[in-house]
């Protein structure tokens, strides 16, 4: 049975990545409005087009507090925020639905997101996957380090230095491996079932484009950040 040790500089790691994960979390306004405002179609998708918006500024703010990550080439950054964005949005998204958060946000946003005008076909993938996460009971350090993982995927479009960001995403993914065999040693293939997630993440991330064009042909509006993000026109 090898022996599995966390070592100091991986104790560091961790303790960055998680500080980083809890301080950036969606203002209370934008979170107060989603149990205020009106519900229709319409509204509802105005605020989820909000908190969409607020989930990339703390998306960004998040992946500049990652070890290594500034030290990566410039434009390469971009293209992981870009690349990873909605993988990571929709893993953030489904921690926040997979809780049950006390002041009934939970129940009003999958509300929401349920008459927002979104079609079926991408309606039962979603929640299929916000009830798997739900089901994997990830503690928040896991919950941090997989999306740091998914940011640094190294096969992202337009990124250059393939190399270092494959090493930086060998580094996060030997600290989960260490954190899932100590923290869950009953279970021996949920390291394996985490990855197995990321695998469905790049699956919500084709229905997403597909989303983002059929809100765009019903005349939806997005904000600058979404179209920047995302390039849509
Ligand atoms: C905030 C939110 C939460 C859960 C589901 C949804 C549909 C949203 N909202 C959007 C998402 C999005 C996301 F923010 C996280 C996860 C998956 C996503 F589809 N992407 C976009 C892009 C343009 C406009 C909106 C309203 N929008």
């Amino acid at each position: 049975k090898e022996k599995v040790e966390i070592t100091k500089e991986q104790r560091a790691l961790i303790k960055a990545i998680l500080d980083a994960y809890n301080r950036h979390q969606i203002p209370q306004d934008v979170t107060k409005k989603l149990l205020q405002e009106q519900y229709s179609a319409e509204e509802n998708f105005l605020l989820l087009t909000e908190v969409a918006t607020s989930q990339v500024q703390v998306l960004v703010e998040f992946t500049k507090n990652i070890p290594g990550f500034l030290s990566l080439d410039r434009e390469d950054q971009i293209a992981l925020l870009k690349g990873s964005a909605v993988e990571a949005m929709f893993l953030r998204s489904a921690q926040v639905l997979s809780k049950k958060m006390p002041s009934g946000y939970t129940e009003v946003l999958e509300e929401r997101i349920r008459k927002s005008g979104m079609s079926e076909e991408f309606m039962t993938p979603m929640f299929n996957f916000y009830k798997s996460i739900g089901e994997l009971h990830m503690t928040q350090d896991e919950q941090a380090l997989l999306t740091t993982i998914t940011i640094l995927t190294p096969d992202r479009p337009y990124v250059k230095s393939h190399e270092a960001v494959e090493r930086l995403q060998e580094t996060m993914l030997d600290v989960l491996r260490k954190l899932c065999v100590l923290q869950h040693p009953q279970e021996p293939q949920y390291f394996a079932r985490l990855l197995g997630r990321l695998t469905e993440l790049r699956t919500l991330h084709h229905y997403h484009v597909e989303m983002l064009t059929s809100w765009k042909t019903n005349d939806h509006k997005f904000t600058p950040l979404l179209c920047e993000i995302w390039d849509v026109q």
